[in-house]
C-alpha cells in the first residue's frame, strides 16, 4: 500500500509546447543528474527565461519504485548504448561489448541509476582543485551540502559528521532500516570484513574515508530523490519551460563570431530552431555531451574531418574517458532452506532496496600519507535458488556470456552466495567517445580503453587477491563457504587460483560500474575552463558528469549534482554582474 502511494505518477511538469524561433534566456540541453539541477537553480532568478530540453519524458513507476531499477534497462527509458573493450580484454562479453546504459527520461540516470550515495573523498577535489581553481574539497562541499536532505539521524545527531552534511536540501538521503533476515546478513558479512581488517564505519561520507558500512541511497519514503522528483516535480515556475522528447541535434554557432545563439532540435519528429539570448548549457551526460559538441563542429580534427564535420574548434572532446570498472568473485556459502527465505523476504522490500547491499573503501598500499581509496567494494548477499534472476541479470543487465552467468547461477543452485564486486576507484587508463558519422541519430562510438595501462591490471589484481581473503574469515568457514569457479573461457588454461589465474581473470571478467567520466574535461588542456566554459567559442558551457578531469573515488551522480548546484551559482554570478552592470538596462 505505501509503495503504490509512492509510485502515483502524478505531479510531473508539464511539457511546453515549443515553436520554431522560440527566444530564450538560457537553453540547457538534458534533464539528468545536472541538467535539471542547473534549469531549476537559473529560474530562481525571476528574470531569467530558462527552456530545459529533454530527449526522454516522464520517469516510470519502475524508475519512482526505490528497487525496480533492474527492469528500465534495453526499454524506453534508456539510450542503450553499447561500449567496447579492446583486443583480448573483457572476453566474457560476446562481441567484447558491455551494455552502457544512460537514463532517459527526466532526471537522466538519477532516474535509472542504483541510488547508492557516495561523494568521494576530499583528497578527489583537492587534486581537481590544483588544476582547476574553485573545485578543492572546502569550495565544493558547500554545493554537497545544498542538494543534500539527509534524513538519517544517525548522521545529523552526530558531532563528528554533522557539519559534513545537511538536512533541508531537496535530493533525500535515507538509510532504512530492513526486515531483520537483511539485518543479520549486514552484521554477518560487516564482521567479516572488520576480521579482514577493516574498519566499520559510521557512513561513506564521513570523515573516515577508509572502511565498511551499508551505503545510504537516495530515496526516502518509498519514492527515488532522481533531480527530477527533487527539482522539477510540483515545482512549475513560469520562466521555467521544459519539453519533453525533444532531441537536441546541433548547437547553433555564429560562424563569424563564434558565438553561440541556439540549438536545433527534434521534437516530435519535427526539426526546429530555437535561440538563446545569453547562454545554452550542454547537461547530456558524459556520452551525449561530448557527442553533442562534435555534432556541431567542436572537437578533435581528425574525428570530425572524416566524417564531413567542419572544424569550428579543435578540441580534445570525447578523450579522456574514464570509469570505474569492476571485477566479480562469487563466494559460495551455507546450503540451508533459511537463506532462501531472504529471496522470498525481496517483495517486503520494494519500497526501499532489494538486497542487502555492504559497502566500503580500502587501501592494499599502507604508505604513511594518504588516506585516500584505492579501491571500493560493493556485496550483495543472494539467498539459494534465484539461480533463473542471476541467469538473467548478468545475461541482460551486462551482457556477461552464456559460459560466465551460467557459473554464477549454478553456484546459487542450492547456496547463498555472495557477488563482491572489486572496483579499482582511480584506474590509469583512459577511453574516448567518438562519432560513426555526421548522423545526430546514429550512436556514438564508445571505447571504454580498460586496461590500456597495464599498472591497472596490477592494481586490480592486488584489490582482488585482498578481497579473496573473505573466504578465511570465521563465519565463511564455519558454513563450509568457496571461492565459486566461474567459467571465463580465457583463463581456463591456467590453473584455477593461481596469481597468474587471477590476472588473467581480471583482464578478462570484467563489468562496469556505468560511472562514464570526463569526456569534456575541465582544466587548461581540456574542453572546459574552470567556469565550465568551452574553450574557442562564447555563451556555451558543459555541466555534467563529462566535465570531471579524474574520476572520485565514490560513485558519480552525487559528484554530478554538485557539478549542478555550482555551475548554476557560476552563472547566476556571472549574469548578475551584468545585470547591475549594463546588460539588463
Ligand atoms: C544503471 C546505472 C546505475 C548507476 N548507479 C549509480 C549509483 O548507485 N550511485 C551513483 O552515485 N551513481 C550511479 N550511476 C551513475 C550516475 O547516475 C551518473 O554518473 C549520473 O547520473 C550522470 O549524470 P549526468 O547529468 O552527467 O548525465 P545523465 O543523468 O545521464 O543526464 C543526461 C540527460 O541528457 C539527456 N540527453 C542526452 N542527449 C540529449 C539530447 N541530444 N537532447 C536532449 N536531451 C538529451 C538524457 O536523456 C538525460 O536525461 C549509475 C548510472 C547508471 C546508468
Amino acid at each position: 500500500m505505501a509503495l503504490a502511494q509512492a509510485i502515483i505518477p502524478a505531479g510531473w511538469p508539464q511539457s511546453y509546447s515549443l515553436r520554431d524561433g522560440d527566444k530564450f534566456d538560457f537553453i540547457v540541453v538534458g534533464a539528468g543528474s545536472a541538467g535539471a539541477i542547473v534549469a531549476a537553480r537559473l529560474s530562481e532568478v525571476p528574470h531569467f527565461r530558462v527552456l530545459l530540453l529533454e530527449a526522454g519524458g516522464d520517469p516510470p513507476p519502475a524508475s519512482v519504485a526505490p528497487s525496480l531499477f533492474g527492469t528500465l534497462g534495453h526499454t524506453e527509458y534508456d539510450w542503450d548504448y553499447k561500449a567496447y573493450l579492446d583486443k583480448n580484454i573483457g572476453t566474457v562479453h560476446p562481441g567484447r561489448a558491455i551494455y552502457m546504459t544512460r537514463g532517459k527520461m527526466l532526471g537522466g540516470s538519477s532516474s535509472n541509476n542504483y541510488e547508492v550515495y557516495s561523494r568521494g573523498v576530499p583528497e578527489d577535489y583537492d587534486e581537481w582543485g590544483q588544476v582547476a581553481k574553485g573545485w578543492d574539497w572546502d569550495s565544493v562541499l558547500p554545493y554537497f551540502k545544498k542538494f543534500e536532505g539527509m534524513k538519517d539521524p544517525n548522521i545529523t545527531e552526530n558531532p563528528d559528521h554533522q557539519d559534513l552534511h545537511s538536512t533541508d536540501g531537496p535530493v533525500l538521503v535515507t538509510r532504512p532500516e530492513t526486515n531483520s533476515y537483511f539485518n543479520e546478513v549486514n552484521d554477518i558479512i560487516l564482521k567479516s570484513y572488520e576480521e579482514m581488517g577493516m574498519k566499520k564505519i559510521l557512513e561513506l561520507n564521513g570523515p573516515d574515508n577508509l572502511g565498511v558500512s551499508r551505503p545510504h541511497f537516495t530515496f526516502a519514503n518509498g519514492r527515488r530523490s532522481s533531480t527530477a522528483e527533487a527539482y522539477l516535480r510540483g515545482k512549475e515556475r513560469y520562466n521555467l519551460k521544459i519539453v519533453k522528447y525533444a532531441r537536441v541535434t546541433r548547437i547553433l554557432i555564429d560562424d563569424l563570431t563564434s558565438r553561440v545563439y541556439g540549438t536545433e532540435v527534434f521534437v516530435s519528429g519535427k526539426k526546429i530552431n530555437v535561440f538563446a539570448n545569453l547562454e545554452v548549457i550542454v547537461s547530456a551526460g558524459a556520452i551525449d555531451s561530448p557527442k553533442l559538441l562534435m555534432l556541431s563542429g567542436i572537437g578533435p580534427r581528425e574525428v570530425l574531418t572524416p566524417i564531413g564535420i567542419k572544424v569550428i574548434v579543435d578540441l580534445p572532446v570525447g578523450k579522456n574517458l574514464q570509469d570505474h570498472h569492476y571485477t566479480p568473485i562469487v563466494f559460495t556459502g551455507q546450503r540451508s532452506l533459511h537463506s532462501v527465505v531472504q529471496n522470498l523476504l525481496v517483495p517486503t522490500e520494494l519500497d526501499s532496496y532489494p538486497v542487502p547491499l555492504q559497502s566500503g573503501f580500502f587501501r592494499v598500499d599502507k604508505g604513511c600519507c594518504s588516506q585516500r581509496p584505492q579501491f571500493q567494494i560493493f556485496n550483495v548477499r543472494i539467498g539459494a535458488t534465484a539461480s533463473p534472476i542471476i541467469l538473467f541479470g548478468f545475461r541482460t543487465i551486462t551482457n556477461f556470456d552464456e559460459y560466465f552467468s551460467y557459473s554464477v547461477s549454478k553456484a546459487n543452485v542450492d547456496r547463498e552466495i555472495d557477488i563482491t564486486s572489486v572496483i579499482n576507484v582511480h584506474p590509469r587508463s583512459r577511453g574516448e567517445v567518438t562519432l560513426k558519422s555526421s548522423n545526430p541519430f546514429d550512436d556514438p562510438v564508445i571505447n571504454m580503453g580498460y586496461f590500456r595501462d597495464e599498472e591497472d591490471v596490477e592494481t586490480t589484481f592486488r584489490g582482488l587477491k585482498f578481497m579473496l581473503l573473505y573466504s578465511n574469515t570465521t563465519y565463511f568457514r564455519k558454513v563450509g563457504g568457496k571461492i565459486a569457479k566461474l567459467d571465463v573461457r580465457a583463463c581456463n588454461h591456467l590453473k584455477w587460483g593461481t596469481d597468474q589465474y587471477w590476472r588473467c581473470y581480471v583482464r578478462h571478467a570484467v563489468g562496469s560500474m556505468l560511472h562514464p567520466v570526463g569526456t569534456c574535461e575541465m582544466g587548461p588542456y581540456g574542453v572546459v575552463d574552470e567556469k565550465l566554459r568551452v574553450y574557442g567559442v562564447s555563451g556555451l558551457r558543459v555541466a555534467d558528469a563529462s566535465v570531471m578531469m579524474t574520476i572520485p573515488s565514490g560513485n558519480t551522480n552525487a559528484p554530478t549534482m554538485m557539478i549542478g548546484e555550482k555551475a548554476a551559482d557560476l552563472i547566476k554570478a556571472d549574469y548578475n554582474a551584468l545585470y547591475q552592470d549594463k546588460y539588463f538596462i
